[in-house]
């Protein structure tokens, strides 16, 4: 049975569609991201997971429990979710111990400390009870949130942008840390985000979403490598498009010859579209007599980024190769992959 499931989701505020007929479920300890850009609706789903937005059509459901739906409304703090924000949200007169204990009812006063304990320990601020908020980085501010949220051992955890406060440096190195801190203690989560980046860094899943929709949901791997559409393609990292046409069904043919798909198309013959090319799916070698021209030179350290001009078309193209200079004529070959073709 998966942890949360959401079937036909529509929501509105006043009468606007916001979420349009929206499908997700969620495994036990399974981590997904709410991707897009501003304004989509990502905030709005989570809000309704946690029973701060209501649905007009559809349910969600955590461990096979409606809580929205079918004539059911679940208040907020009876749904077992934990919720961590972008401004951490702690209580500034609280010390670090009273913040991670609020939720936390029901329990001994003996309890309690052990609770406290474990979650100072789990989240590396053992020692730190008795400060207050602002006696302390932003980061151990984060972490304190996070102890909060885990304290009251929810089914599920909702995080929105928690890392957009927090310094770039320290940022890749805190999301592997909650990223492991949910891990170990079996949380599923859902995590929203504007950031591909963090995505793919942080969860296990993405539900990409445009305008209210969700275009695609899965693995990140597959959507960076079979995406459904331009949008897709081009919201999960740098594109290029070469114009084809299907040869058969595992050829095309392009300004770069005729190239080998190592799955099979799904497009009829004759019929002509896009082809998708990732930066490090083609290969440069020098060539006076070669078909593109290197436009320009960007080294990023590990590889160095190209500008190659092909005819007409501009392409990126990222290369191990760092000797390739401004002006020199070159070759692009492509690496035999499953291609993905974009029907015109
Ligand atoms: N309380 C509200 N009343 C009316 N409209 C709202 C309200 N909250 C959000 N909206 C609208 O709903 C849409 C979706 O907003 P939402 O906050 O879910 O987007 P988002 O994808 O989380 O964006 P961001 O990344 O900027 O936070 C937007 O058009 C927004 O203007």
């Amino acid at each position: 049975m998966s942890t949360l499931s959401i079937s036909n989701v529509t929501s509105d505020y006043q009468g606007q569609v916001i979420l349009q007929q929206l499908n997700l479920t969620l495994q036990q300890g399974e981590i997904v991201a709410l991707l897009g850009p501003s304004g989509c609706g990502k905030t709005t789903l989570l809000k309704a997971i946690a029973g701060l937005q209501g649905i007009s059509q559809g349910c969600i459901k955590i461990n096979g429990q409606v809580l929205s739906g079918e004539g059911v409304f679940i208040a907020s703090e009876q749904r077992g979710v934990g919720m961590i924000f972008q401004d951490y949200a702690l209580f500034p007169h609280l010390t670090v111990g009273d913040n991670i204990l609020f939720g936390v009812k029901g329990l001994a006063q003996h309890e309690r400390k052990t609770r406290l304990i474990e979650m100072l320990e789990l989240v590396k601020l053992a020692g730190l009870s008795e400060r207050y908020p602002h006696e302390l980085s932003g980061g151990q501010q984060q972490r304190v949130s996070i102890a909060r949220a885990l304290a009251y051992q929810p089914e599920i955890m909702l995080l929105d942008e928690p890392f957009s406060n927090i310094d770039a440096q320290v940022r890749h190195e805190m999301m592997l840390e909650i990223r492991a801190i949910l891990k170990q203690r079996n949380v599923s989560a859902v995590f929203v985000t504007h950031s591909k980046d963090e995505a793919f860094v942080f969860a296990d899943k993405l539900a990409l979403f445009e305008q209210g929709h969700i275009v695609q949901h899965g693995a990140a791997e597959t959507l960076y490598a079979n995406p459904n559409s331009r949008y897709v393609a081009d919201f999960l990292g740098t594109t290029n498009y070469l114009p084809v046409t299907v040869l058969s069904d595992y050829q095309v043919k392009s300004p770069l010859g005729v190239l080998t798909s190592s799955t099979a198309l799904s497009h009829a013959v004759e019929v002509q579209g896009q082809l998708l090319l990732r930066p490090q799916q083609m290969m440069l070698q020098a060539d006076p007599q070669g078909l593109a021209e290197v436009v320009d030179r960007r080294f990023l350290g590990t590889v160095c980024h190209y500008q190659v001009k092909l005819n007409d078309i501009y392409l990126d193209v990222s290369s191990p190769i760092m000797s390739f200079a401004a002006g020199q004529r070159v070759n692009l070959t492509v690496a035999e992959h499953p291609l993905v073709v974009f029907i015109d």
